[in-house]
């Protein structure tokens, strides 16, 4: 059969047929650009996308370096510090020894081995406090070497200087743990008895005059001696250290002119002081 065969109506048919096949190409074409618009725009953004990560890739890599830069830095400074605190920690220890070897050395007297006149005023004033708080006796002993003017003036300063230290020495052995022994002045020293009744003090500042007496200081061909006259007192009431001290002052001056070499008690205080 051929075309001529077929009925007109046939044949345009047909070509309807092939028209409505040729649309659906064209309309799938269509589709298939705007898919391949769409994979276009996907792969640019996915593109832009991939430029950025690794530009963000590469910030967080340097910030990573920075970071354990910063790290190490922070590190070594942590050992500095502690190098730092270290050697600190030594100066402070330096400081406070230096200190308190300074605090020693103010308050004690190099030549005698006693207090300073000083301290053994503070020391006094904190025992007075404590007899006042809690009632219990304390004794002073004011004690001066006898006509040491004379050692100086026969022997020279040096050997007086001896005989200072010797005496230094015997009063401190005379007194308990928790006596307290200052030098006064050039050859007057104060020793403070806490707890210690007239009696007790009496017997030890006997002691102390018999001690001295007795004790022979060598000096280059010399041999030296020397007495010691003492003034003792209890403190009364809440009578001051001052005025305590004054009264065992008069009482070594009454011991000197009495004729030195012994213990002299000091009188009652006034009721007025
Ligand atoms: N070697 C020496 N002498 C001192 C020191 N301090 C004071 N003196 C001397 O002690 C002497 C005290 O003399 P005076 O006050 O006259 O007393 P004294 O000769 O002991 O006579 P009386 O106290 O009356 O028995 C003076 O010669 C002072 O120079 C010192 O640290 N070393």
């Amino acid at each position: 059969m051929s075309i001529h065969d077929l009925e007109p109506q046939e044949t345009y048919s047909l070509y309807a047929h092939e028209e409505s096949v040729i649309r659906q190409a064209e309309s799938m074409l269509g589709k298939l650009d705007d898919v391949a618009n769409g994979v276009r725009v996907l792969a640019q953004a996915y593109r832009e996308g991939y430029r950025e990560t690794v530009r963000l890739v590469r910030i967080s890599d340097r910030m990573q370096e920075e970071l354990h830069a910063a790290n190490r830095t922070l590190l070594d400074q942590a050992a500095d510090l502690q190098q730092l605190n270290e050697v600190l920690h030594k100066e402070i220890e330096r400081r406070e020894a230096l200190e308190h070897e300074l605090r020693r050395i103010a308050s004690l007297d190099e030549l005698t081995g006693t207090h300073t006149r000083r301290h053994v005023l503070e020391l006094g004033e904190h025992e007075q406090r404590r007899r006042a708080r809690h009632g219990h006796d304390l004794a002073l002993l004011m004690v001066d070497l006898d006509h040491f003017k004379r050692v100086n003036d026969g022997f020279g300063h040096a050997a007086g200087d001896q005989v200072l230290r010797d005496f230094g020495f015997l009063l401190r052995s005379c007194l308990r743990k928790g006596d307290i022994a200052g030098r006064f002045g050039g050859e007057e020293f104060l020793a403070i008895l806490p707890e210690t009744d007239l009696a007790t003090a009496r017997s030890i500042a006997e002691r102390l005059c018999d001690r001295v007496r007795e004790n022979r200081t060598l000096w280059k061909d010399h041999v030296l001696a020397v007495t010691v006259s003492i003034g003792l007192v209890t403190v009364h009431g809440d009578e001051s250290l001052d005025k305590a001290i004054a009264r065992a002052d008069q009482a070594l001056y009454l011991a000197k002119r009495a004729g030195r070499d012994q213990v002299m008690v000091g009188t009652e205080p006034d009721v007025d002081d």
